[in-house]
């Protein structure tokens, strides 16, 4: 059974679908020219409001400079009839030249006067894109940051912000540009119109004869570009994975010592020159339907021009109006041909913009609740009462009718096979989650009616995979107050003595300062137990009145997993605070003040050390169990 692709050179893209974040890809190019532009109106007040709100001067001065432009535009070619009808006009041809001198003149103003509102528009639009942006992005990122948890978890919302994220905000950064320049190229077909119009009424019917083949042509082209964006647009991704593979941090070492570079390398150039087939494909399509598009419009220019010929003949028209109408039907083709390509990106673009305010609106939906009474600065007493959880979309609760109670100046920990609930609760004590039955009450208040964001301020957590943070060695433990803007170095220092992240950071160059990412120039990496360190101090720095720890030192060596119980349980560290600790290692719970033992969300047993080992219990077994682990029996003994 081959590994890879078939015998046929048949492969898993082959079979791709449009990927989550790719549903809009080539909208618009199954959507009709009239929906296309029926959108636009619409399309234009979205961006409208989205620019005004960024920067409500620059969106007015390039509405101002854009119609002044095209204002130039038309001005220009009423000019440039006027250059014509000197020229074509009786007497000497030095005397008509000398004629048109001044119209000649105004038009080379107005062309750079066009030229300069031109540049305005583009300074402007440079100076209102970033901003729009940055609003943009400010406003997705700090929602999308702050759901609650419960929605991170939900693979359809993590679906919708990924799509948003790498689709929605680009589009919408390139839509503020896309939208001036349909706006541009609407506005001077309008001018060329006008100009028609003034030179004779009959001439502005001549327009759509000439422009539409053009138009129907590009048409054709931008919709053939979509369709093949849509075919490559899964080998593309395929071909960024290997990409990505071959030059991350995180694959290099596994990579190399598998050897597998070559089998990766092989299978990018597999895909690569299916994309390049598929570039060349496009390549000789486009310039069939382009050659298609120059017939049909030569077809309707050679129309236009008989027409013209005809008018000119039957005395309709002067010879320099004809001249002026040539050079309008001109301009009004290629600003046709830029009207037609731009709507349809467009159009797509505000698919996406569309689908990123609905995930930030969703979001919106999904947000921890406001307000609340202030969590209590002083914890005495956190109680959990009957606490049922079922994760989102899970029928087997992850904890089942769990009460226990934490009190001011304990350690207590939290032990029990995988899976039986233990970091969950560690959660719902977090208010990380609430419970789906029962209640969790923080000195006597239902957590529920405590603000959220002051009950995070009031615990810090550890996890077994902290996260790593690309900051200075200072600012991954002062993090965890809020800010790495400010930090007490004092504070910060006893924490990281406590954790034994003292003498890793003093071993790195830089130490305080050294940045903790080799992806950074100049950069350190730390290994797992040091990290595990940086994280123990992080929790620490916090002061927070509680303080879960779970599994922190799975990591560690036996003398840093000693040091950190040492420093951090003993309870001199923390009095009048509360310390949850999550261990599989028993040997460190022995002096917790209280032991619950968990099991399929339930908790089993609970009470000091002694007291579960007299019990002869689960905890005892497991106890039991592991210290057997260390006993080493005297060699030779077995079988004598
Ligand atoms: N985010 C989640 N979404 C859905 N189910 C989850 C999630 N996290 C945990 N669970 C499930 O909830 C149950 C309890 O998991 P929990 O992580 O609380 O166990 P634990 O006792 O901490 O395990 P371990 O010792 O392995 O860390 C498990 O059945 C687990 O599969």
């Amino acid at each position: 059974m081959p590994a890879g692709p078939d015998d046929d050179g048949n492969d898993v893209t082959d079979g791709m679908t449009t990927a989550f974040w790719a549903i809009h890809d080539g909208a618009s190019a199954k959507a009709s020219v009239r929906e296309i532009l029926g959108r636009l109106p619409r399309i234009v007040r979205q961006v409208g409001a989205l620019a005004w709100r960024a920067d409500r001067r620059a969106t007015v001065l390039v509405v101002v400079l854009q119609l002044a432009s095209a204002a130039m535009a038309a001005f220009g070619l009423v000019a440039s009839v006027g250059v014509l009808r000197e020229l074509f006009g009786s007497g000497p041809t030095p005397d008509r030249i000398r004629a048109a001198v001044p119209q000649l003149v105004l038009v080379v103003a107005l062309l750079s006067l066009r030229a300069l509102l031109e540049a305005g528009v583009a300074a402007t639009e440079a100076r209102l894109t970033p901003k729009i942006r940055i609003a943009l992005e400010s406003e997705f990122y700090s929602l999308a940051g702050r759901v609650r948890l419960e929605a991170v978890e939900d693979p359809e919302w993590h679906d919708a912000v990924h799509r948003a994220s790498d689709r929605g905000l680009y589009y919408a950064r390139q839509i503020v540009g896309n939208v001036i320049a349909v706006a541009a190229a609407a506005l001077d077909i309008v001018a060329t119109a006008g100009v028609l119009a003034v030179l004779h009424p009959l001439l502005i019917l001549m327009l759509p004869l000439s422009v539409l083949p053009v138009g129907a042509a590009a048409v054709r082209s931008a919709r053939d570009r979509f369709h093949s964006y849509m075919r490559w647009n899964a080998m593309q991704r395929r071909l960024r994975v290997f990409t990505w593979l071959l030059l991350d941090q995180d694959s290099a070492a596994e990579l190399r010592s598998t050897t597998s570079q070559d089998a990766l390398l092989a299978e990018h150039r597999r895909i690569a020159e299916k994309i390049a087939a598929e570039d060349t494909r496009l390549g000789v399509s486009a310039a069939r339907v382009t050659l298609a598009g120059r017939a049909f419009g030569g077809l309707g220019a050679g129309l236009t021009y008989t027409a013209l010929c005809l008018m000119l003949l039957d005395g309709w028209i002067p010879l320099a109006v004809g001249a002026g109408a040539v050079l309008a039907i001109q301009s009004g083709r290629q600003s046709l041909t830029t009207f037609v390509n731009l709507s349809h990106l467009v159009f797509e673009n505000a698919l996406w913009v569309t689908d990123l305010q609905a995930v930030q609106a969703h979001c919106r939906t999904r947000l921890p609740r406001t307000g609340g009474l202030p969590a209590p600065q002083d914890v005495e007493e956190i109680q959990l009462d009957e606490v049922t959880f079922a994760y989102p979309g899970k029928d087997t609760p992850a904890l089942d009718g769990v009460t226990l109670n934490l009190r001011a100046g304990e350690t207590i920990a939290f032990v029990g096979a995988n899976g039986s609930g233990k970091s969950t609760c560690a959660k719902l004590i977090a208010g990380l989650y609430d419970p789906t039955v029962g209640t969790v009450t923080w000195n006597g208040t239902d957590a529920r009616e405590l603000d959220p964001v002051s009950l995070h301020q009031q615990v810090a957590m550890v996890l077994q995979d902290p996260i790593h943070l690309p900051f200075t060695a200072l600012a991954n433990i002062a993090v965890s107050r809020g800010t790495i803007t400010t930090a007490d170095p004092e504070q910060a220092h006893a924490a990281a003595t406590a954790s034994g992240a003292d003498t890793v950071i003093a071993s790195l160059p830089g130490t305080w300062k050294a940045l903790l990412s080799k992806r950074f120039a100049g950069g350190q990496e730390l290994s797992a137990g040091q990290w595990a360190k940086i994280a123990v101090a992080r929790g620490l720095y916090k002061q927070a009145p509680v303080l879960l720890l779970d599994e922190p030192t799975a990591s560690m060596d036996p003398r840093a997993e000693q040091a950190v119980y040492e420093s951090v349980l003993n309870g001199a560290r923390r009095p009048g605070r509360i310390t949850v600790l999550i261990s599989h290692r028993l040997a460190s719970v022995v002096r917790a003040d209280r032991i619950y033992v968990f099991d399929s969300g339930r908790i089993i047993e609970s009470g000091t050390h002694q007291q579960l080992m007299d019990k002869e219990g689960e905890y005892a077994a497991m106890f039991t169990l592991q210290a057997a682990g260390y006993q080493v029996a005297p060699t030779g003994t077995d079988d004598a």
